[in-house]
């Protein structure tokens, strides 16, 4: 028996006042995949996601997550913001342990799995820093240990690396599969960058129109673990061009895009096939 997904998302539909930002979403995040959220800017990525974990009501549909309607933001579920969402007055140890603290877990509790969250994301040496004291890339890895210390089985990413210089994004990207791949949790990815949105996910909303529906839904189909060398393969390519394609098109669903949809999702069952993994069909 296939486990029900852990997030659903039913007939989504956000306006502000008479301006409908989306409408109609209907997707899932199983317990075990990353789905990354791409659109033209100003689409509702983020209004959509702050839906999901309830911390703004739909105006239309609902957001279930483990089959409970979302109404407020529900136990276990952590968001990772591009603004790194440290308190600036708190050192490391205090920002990361802050999940826990308000929870009421003692201290000999959340101290040594503190620590740990602090090696496991490269910022040994630095627990007593405060946010001013850290590069971005150092004020993100904060903020990825503190969303993790309260075991999330929901995981929200509002462009977590959207801040960071060139080369930490490409680092931080690889730590975060490196972390995620150990202990995957249901994670919706909101994304400006297409490569990272196919290199992080296992599926890709896309997102288009006024309001936005939903264009497609594409599987990447490339293995986990994840690492840098999946940007060099040929499915990389082919996925990455036509959710490149989709976002910068305004065509109407009935578009050419149609031949190069059939490619990718032909493709999927492919590489599938002759890589040997199930990721298509697991996932869904
Ligand atoms: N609280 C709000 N009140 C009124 N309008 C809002 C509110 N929040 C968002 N909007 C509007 O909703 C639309 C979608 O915004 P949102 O930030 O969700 O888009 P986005 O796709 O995340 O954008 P970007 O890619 O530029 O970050 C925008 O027009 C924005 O001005």
């Amino acid at each position: 028996m296939t486990a029900s997904p852990t997030i659903r998302v039913e007939g989504l539909t956000k306006a502000f006042g008479t301006r409908v930002v989306f409408r109609d979403l209907s997707f899932t995040v199983g317990g075990d995949e990353i789905v990354s959220i791409v659109g033209p800017s100003g689409c509702g990525k983020t209004t959509l996601l702050r839906c999901v974990v309830g911390l703004m009501a739909p105006t239309d549909g609902a957001v279930y997550i483990h089959d409970r309607r979302v109404t407020e933001p529900p136990p276990g579920v952590a968001m990772v913001f591009q603004n790194f969402g440290l308190f600036p007055w708190k050192t490391v140890t205090a920002n990361i342990a802050y999940g826990l603290v308000v929870q009421g877990v003692p201290a000999r509790v959340w101290r040594p799995k503190v620590e740990h969250l602090i090696k496991l994301v490269g910022l040994a040496g630095f627990e007593k820093a405060y946010p001013y004291q850290l590069s971005g890339g150092m004020q993100q890895r904060a903020g990825l240990a503190r969303a993790l210390a309260i075991d999330p089985t929901v995981l929200a990413m509002d462009e977590p690396f959207a801040s960071l210089d060139a080369q930490t994004r490409d680092l931080l990207q690889l730590e975060v599969l490196r972390i995620w791949d150990a202990h995957p949790v249901a994670t919706l990815f909101v994304t400006h960058s297409i490569d990272e949105a196919v290199l992080m996910g296992d599926r890709v909303v896309i997102l288009r129109g006024r309001p936005s529906q939903i264009f497609d839904i594409v599987t990447v189909g490339l293995p986990r673990p994840r690492t840098r060398e999946a940007v060099d393969t040929e499915r990389f390519r082919i996925v990455r061009d036509y959710v490149w394609n989709a976002v910068m098109q305004t065509d109407s669903p009935a578009s050419p895009l149609n031949d190069a949809a059939a490619s990718v999702h032909q493709g999927v069952a492919s590489s599938a096939r002759i890589v040997g993994h199930e990721t298509g069909q697991e996932r869904r």
